[in-house]
């Protein structure tokens, strides 16, 4: 093994940002399978928080715990947002989105038979309802729903230009590449107003210059949107080059918790994550994507 080890396993990677959605010991069981066993970390505001693992190490149910989607067997999990602190353990998906929860899926859900600016209203339309009073006449008659209708097409607007789709607002979401449809799919999430955006896989299926552009777009929101991000991703160069703190799970277990440097020398991620008792026996990308040193052997 030529990599440092310099993981501490279970120390928070940054106490400086405040804490935006801490998970305190999930749980998460399917009949006999425990998926997600007495898991707990903390995502900062501010901060690209990664989450890696093998095939099966249950990144993807801890979204869904997180979203609603799932109710855990057991554990807390907390946002903290400017209107308090929502325990989402106990709450339905559409109150956890509500709450600021945001979410993109491995496969891309956009509305295909919809414009590409339709996509970005619609996922506005809670917000748009709540200004109508949900009535006929307010939708025509109230003030504050014209307001409110207005700032929702000036969001929908600068979040075209900001994926560079402004040009496009008009074609249908299917009609778009691949890549300007990954790009369109966390603009529309960002249309919610979310406090943290959950990404899962947000990199499949790109090629090299689409996925620094999406590396660009996920640093802008990071810096510029006052948004903490989760992110599920396999591609470890994505992983090492934006993410500020790492959690690594090996079937259903936290095996690391730390900075990407010192997550990527951990001996154990790379035998977890890799299922390799050596180094050497990695092939040589993959070892380089870790950052293994292979010169002196
Ligand atoms: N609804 C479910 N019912 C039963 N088992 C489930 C369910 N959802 C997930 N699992 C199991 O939980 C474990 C974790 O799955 P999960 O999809 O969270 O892993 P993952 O780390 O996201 O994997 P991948 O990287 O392949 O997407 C797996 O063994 C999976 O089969």
């Amino acid at each position: 093994m030529t990599g440092s080890i310099t993981t501490d396993v279970g120390r928070p990677a940054s106490a400086t940002a405040a804490p935006l959605l801490e998970v305190e010991h999930l749980t998460m069981r399917f009949g006999g399978l425990t998926a997600i066993d007495n898991l707990s970390f903390t995502a900062r505001q501010n901060e690209i928080t990664a989450l890696i693992g093998p095939n099966g190490a249950g990144k993807t149910t801890v979204f869904n715990c997180l979203t609603g989607f799932y109710r855990p067997t057991a554990g807390a999990l907390t946002l903290h947002t400017a209107t308090g602190a929502h325990k989402l353990e106990r709450m339905d998906g559409f109150r956890i989105a509500r709450a600021g929860v945001g979410r993109t899926f491995q496969n891309i859900r956009l509305f295909p038979s919809l414009s590409v600016l339709e996509n970005l209203l619609i996922a506005q339309h809670n917000r748009l309802m709540a200004a109508s009073a949900f009535s006929v006449a307010g939708l025509f008659g109230l003030p504050s729903y014209r307001k409110v209708e207005s700032e929702a097409l000036d969001l929908a607007a600068n979040w075209l230009r900001r994926i560079d789709l402004l040009d496009h607002a008009d074609r249908l979401a299917s009609e778009l590449p691949y890549g300007h449809q990954r790009r369109l799919e966390i603009a529309r999430a960002m249309c919610t107003r979310p406090a943290v955006l959950c990404l899962d896989e947000p990199a499949a299926g790109l090629n090299p210059r689409e996925s620094l552009e999406l590396n660009n777009l996920l640093l802008s929101i990071r810096d510029q949107d006052q948004v903490g991000l989760m992110l599920i991703e396999h591609d470890m160069s994505v992983v090492m080059a934006i993410s500020d703190h790492v959690v690594v799970l090996d079937y259903g277990r936290k095996i690391a918790d730390d900075r990407p440097e010192a997550v990527r020398n951990d001996p154990n991620v790379i035998r977890a994550y890799l299922g390799e008792e050596e180094d050497e026996a990695l092939p040589d990308a993959v070892a380089a994507d870790l950052g293994i040193d292979r010169g002196t052997h």
